[in-house]
């Protein structure tokens, strides 16, 4: 989905570590009128306005909490809710931000640690960054950042991703010798590309970055990849739609807060882990069956180097010390922290795991991508 220009409320790009500074919103209070039962001459105070005259109840109503309901537990659809996202105006980052909540402002980021920043700097309340591409595979900087941050996921957003090859106003395909673009995107192209005849690739920060860019610098041999609403934004001619090698191109995003949200157990939820494990045979099945043993299912499994250990040193009893890469294992299981079968299965995890962190336990997203 691609989000129109119009409906698009988007800040001033935030450059990177434009953290700090901003401060948090106070919460909302719920107040509605309720008919009182108490003494219908006191004011909302509970007695007579400055006058000394008694208010009755019905000009004055007396603000109390309502209680809450379920729906005051989820995400908000975003009403004046500020996301930041990674690129410029009209990367997919920005499409998936909108989907996620429709209608939030949208704050572009020069890069994904600074979107982090923003949230934890209180300029974002919340921020969308993809995670993986169903043709490109994992985003990793994006695991890594989770674990040198302090944030939580509370949703995922997944995005049909359908990329157009952008150009100058009068400049053919033939012509073309270069595409510009996200190495995600010219990654999800590569086959198509080279069926074009286009020969070399140049890697940016994000596509809608390469649109502007070609349009700024009115380059004749060079496409963008990117969205048909960057074709839009930055006044680039659609030479081509729909040029990923897999028709269902789909990434899927982390909705990032400072808070979790609280989990249930009325709809399906997701909850993502980060752990390690000492060295030994086995050790990577024992923590794998204490969710099998439960019937829960895995739904992801992502290994990244430790990056505080990279590398554990082992006496094998060699002459010389063998040295092991060291792995934290992000893993996606398809329960929520509510369900007391999966508190169990984490209980158990946590004797013998060496590190273990929940990241979020979020709904699924079960929208069309
Ligand atoms: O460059 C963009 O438009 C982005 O939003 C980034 C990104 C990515 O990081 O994977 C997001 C979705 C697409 O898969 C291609 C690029």
């Amino acid at each position: 989905m691609v989000v129109s220009t119009s409906s698009t409320a988007s800040s001033p790009p935030i450059p990177k570590g434009g953290g700090g500074g901003g401060r948090r919103q106070p919460p909302r209070v719920l107040s509605i009128p309720v008919r009182s039962s108490r003494r219908r001459s006191l004011s909302a105070s509970g007695g007579p306005d400055r006058s000394g005259v008694p208010v009755p109840a019905s000009r004055d109503p007396i603000s109390l909490p309502r209680p809450l309901t379920s729906a005051d537990l989820m995400e908000p659809s975003g009403d004046g809710l500020k996301v930041a996202y990674q690129g410029c105006p009209g990367a997919y980052s920005e499409a998936a931000a909108k989907k996620a909540y429709p209608s939030c402002h949208t704050v572009p980021c020069e890069y994904f640690e600074t979107a982090f920043q923003a949230v934890e700097g209180c300029l974002a309340d919340r921020a969308v960054l993809p995670l993986e591409n169903s043709l490109g595979g994992s985003i990793h900087r994006n695991y890594d950042l989770l674990l040198r941050h302090r944030l939580h996921i509370v949703g995922e957003v997944r995005l049909a991703v359908r990329h157009c090859l952008l150009a100058n106003q009068g400049v053919k395909i033939e012509s073309l010798r270069s595409a510009m673009s996200h190495p995600q995107a010219l990654a999800q192209c590569e086959q198509t590309l080279t069926k074009l005849g286009i020969e070399h690739r140049e890697a940016v920060d994000d596509t809608a970055g390469a649109a502007k860019l070609i349009a700024e610098q009115k380059l004749q041999d060079t496409a963008a990849v990117a969205s048909s609403l960057a074709a839009e934004l930055y006044g680039l001619d659609i030479l081509a739609e729909n040029i990923q090698d897999d028709t269902d191109n789909v990434t899927r995003f982390m909705m990032l807060a400072r808070e979790p949200i609280i989990p249930r157990t009325d709809k399906p939820f997701k909850t993502s882990i980060v752990l390690s494990l000492e060295e030994g045979p086995g050790q990577l099945f024992k923590a794998l069956a204490v969710f099998a043993l439960r019937k829960i299912n895995l739904t992801k499994m992502e290994s990244r180097p430790h990056k505080k250990r990279p590398l554990r040193i082992a006496d094998d009893n060699c002459s010389a010390p063998l040295k092991h890469f060291d792995y934290l294992f992000y893993v996606d299981l398809e329960a929520s922290m509510a369900d007391p079968n999966a508190q169990n299965a984490l209980g158990n995890l946590k004797e013998f795991a060496t590190f273990l962190r929940v990241l979020g336990s979020y709904p699924i997203d079960v929208s069309e991508a």
